[in-house]
């Protein structure tokens, strides 16, 4: 089954638009895991397990793991959901760019050793950055087009022949790079009138929202503005705001509690 598949199934099996992100930060941890060796991934798995039945995805972001040199935490956390959870498709957030030849050891990097279904790519360096990428035939890439931070609008919002460099990257995605449709495209809640845009402008293209919870995105505004005629197309991301919803032993009832919450509320506007 292909990334785009698995994700269309697990929007209907879950009935939910929630990706829950996975960024484990030790100093917020609960007391009865801190000094643990393997505190990160027991920290994600039992928001994992917590959560399932309850989201499209779930994308761990690689840096709350690599600085940590907890790779090996990440690689066994992703093989847990894979066997666990099945239906629902990894997003690794690890934002890649770079020229063809070392894309092609990042691509391994995600879908090799890490076995993510899907990759989040920084487009910048243009089309021979992302096809290594592509040559996965059965994986998503995910491109950053508008995203939730203040400062992305010092290059997302340049003027380039007419249109804001944002909408070229989407133009550019649904035009001419997607032509095996593996290609999604990150567009952040914090924006609603320019997700609006993206989706005019992509059609029926999987987009990827982060900025709802920590970052204070407009639920309402961001389902009206990005959802497809059939009221999906979505991956809203919620990551502290899930995670740390409870600092006690209960942390992951807390975290199932707010991922009901956040369902709801998305789909109340669906
Ligand atoms: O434009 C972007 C792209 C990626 N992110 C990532 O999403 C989560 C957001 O976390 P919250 O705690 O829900 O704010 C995080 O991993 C970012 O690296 C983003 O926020 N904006």
């Amino acid at each position: 089954m292909t990334f785009t598949q698995q994700l269309a199934a697990a929007w209907q099996q879950n009935d939910s638009l929630l990706c829950v992100g996975l960024d484990p930060d030790p100093a917020k941890f609960p007391a009865h895991l801190k000094g643990r060796d393997d505190a990160i991934f027991e920290f994600c798995k039992s928001i994992v397990d917590a959560t399932a039945d309850l989201v499209c995805s779930f994308k761990p972001q690689i840096a709350y793991f690599a600085a940590r040199r907890a790779e090996d935490q990440l690689e066994a956390l992703i093989a847990h959901i894979h066997e666990q959870h099945p239906g629902v498709p990894v997003i690794l957030d690890a934002k890649r760019g770079d020229i063809g030849s070392t894309a092609e050891q990042y691509a391994v990097e995600a879908f090799a050793r890490f076995q993510a279904d899907a990759v989040t790519v920084n487009p910048y360096m243009g089309r021979d950055s992302v096809e290594p990428y592509l040559a996965f035939p059965d994986k998503g890439v995910i491109l950053l087009c508008r995203t939730s931070n203040p400062g992305g609008s010092d290059l997302q919002f340049l003027e380039t022949n007419g249109e804001k460099l944002y909408e070229h990257v989407a133009r550019l995605a649904a035009e001419k790079w997607n032509s095996t449709g593996q290609i999604g495209l990150v567009v952040g809640a914090t924006f609603p009138a320019e997700i609006a845009r993206v989706r005019q402008i992509v059609g029926e293209m999987p987009l990827l929202v982060p900025g709802i919870g920590a970052q204070g995105g407009d639920v309402e505004a961001t389902v009206k503005a990005g959802r497809t005629a059939a009221g999906s197309g979505l991956m809203i991301n919620s990551s502290r705001a899930i995670l740390y919803a409870g600092q006690g032993e209960d942390y992951a009832e807390a975290a199932r509690r707010a991922a009901l919450a956040t369902r709801a509320e998305i789909n109340q506007y669906r």
